[in-house]
């Protein structure tokens, strides 16, 4: 099966465009304001307004209020949340609509248990752990602490690039790469050279 590609922290429409015409899957849209990708309510709708059909949009929200999950569903069009906080499975599921959960690894996070857990996600993301930066850090981790047994998808992410991007195919087998430092050119603006290539390896390796 073709390995999908996310592509995380998206603020211009332009960006978002170029990456639709370069066959990405789904693009990540960060509501956490700390962030330097964080957007507006009103720039994720111009982004996700502007995408054609067949690219998912998802909202990615860390610890937020449900009050604002439930305005960006109400304004943006968004196909999936992602929620890369502390959120226990019972608070994932009373929006309705589909979620992926992402997990910041550690030499202990045991995997299979988390699958259990978040067993109606639509996928397990599974990120870096860095101290005190939520996400979208660049920094990798060790691919060995991801267990061959799966009961749900399995997005990898964390310090990938257009170079390691078939490595990890390889070796981890994902159902999707997710990547946002690793094809840009600043926080937040992405590299159409960079997004091509990482498309072009991922597509290469599968
Ligand atoms: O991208 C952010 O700034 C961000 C902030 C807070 C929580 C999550 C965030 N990004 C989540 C993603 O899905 C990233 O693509 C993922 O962490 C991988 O990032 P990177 O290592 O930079 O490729």
């Amino acid at each position: 099966m073709r390995t999908r590609v996310k592509i995380c922290g998206f603020t211009h429409v332009e960006d978002a465009l170029c990456a639709a015409n370069l066959g990405v899957d789904a693009i990540g849209l960060v509501f956490y304001p700390p962030s330097p990708r964080n957007v507006s309510i009103e720039q994720a709708a111009s982004i996700s307004r502007a995408l054609p059909a067949f690219v998912n949009v998802v909202a990615l929200f860390v610890d937020a209020a449900p009050a604002l999950i439930r305005e960006v569903l109400n304004k943006v069009r968004v196909d999936c949340l992602q929620f890369h906080g502390d959120e226990p499975a019972e608070d994932c599921r009373i929006y309705d609509k589909s979620y992926i959960k992402a997990i910041r690894m550690q030499a202990d996070t045991d995997v299979v248990a988390l699958q259990q857990q978040y067993h109606d996600a639509a996928g397990l993301l599974l990120d870096a752990y860095h101290p005190g930066v939520q996400g979208g850090s660049g920094s990798g981790f060790d691919w060995d602490l991801i267990p061959t047994t799966r009961s749900l998808p399995i997005i990898l992410a964390g310090g990938l690039t257009p170079e390691n991007a078939g490595e990890a195919i390889k070796a981890v087998k994902p159902y999707a790469l997710d990547v946002s430092s690793g094809v840009e050119a600043g926080k937040g603006i992405k590299d159409a050279a960079k997004m091509a290539a990482f498309i072009r390896k991922t597509n290469q390796a599968t």
